[in-house]
């Protein structure tokens, strides 16, 4: 679930006060006030994606839209300043994954530790066996 863009920020236009559906917490706001919304840390909830170091592509299902609520999953952020290249970004996405599947075969190499932090303690690397099928 490791998002590209690990957070974004809105600029707060006006004071306000944010209370939680059942009135039990607010948060004040000034004017000004930077807001970080962290999608790291939205991502890695696991109350609404289990395991979410692990790629399980039944996440990514219609199906599995009604199980987190509107916003918990923001890979592209949201709203009126949502990123622009969205559809653009996917598509490239998909067309380099079918090239290298084309053409690469890629095995899990035993060296490969699963990276699970934002800011991680020491370097960690992915390793793969990659062996090259032909154009
Ligand atoms: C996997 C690829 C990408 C991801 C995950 C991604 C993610 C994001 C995110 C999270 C934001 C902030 C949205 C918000 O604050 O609500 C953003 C903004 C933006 N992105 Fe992307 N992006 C990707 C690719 C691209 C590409 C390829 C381009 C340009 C060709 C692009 C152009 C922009 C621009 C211009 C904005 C600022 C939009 C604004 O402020 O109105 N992005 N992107």
């Amino acid at each position: 679930m490791t998002p590209p863009a690990p957070f974004t920020e809105r600029r707060c236009v006006n004071d306000s006060v944010l209370t939680t559906e059942d009135g039990r917490c607010s948060v004040s706001i000034r004017k000004d006030d930077i807001i970080q919304i962290p999608i790291w840390s939205l991502h890695y909830n696991e109350e609404y994606f289990p395991e979410p170091e692990k790629f399980l592509p039944e996440r990514f299902s219609q199906d599995y839209h009604h199980k987190y609520p509107n916003y918990a999953y923001l890979p592209f952020g949201s709203g009126p300043r949502a990123c622009v290249a969205k559809s653009l970004a996917l598509l490239e996405a998909k067309i380099a994954l079918i090239w290298l599947i084309k053409h690469f075969k890629f095995d899990k190499c035993d060296k490969t530790k699963v990276r699970r932090y934002f800011f991680p303690k020491k370097k960690t690397s992915i390793f793969f066996i990659i062996s090259f099928f032909s154009f």
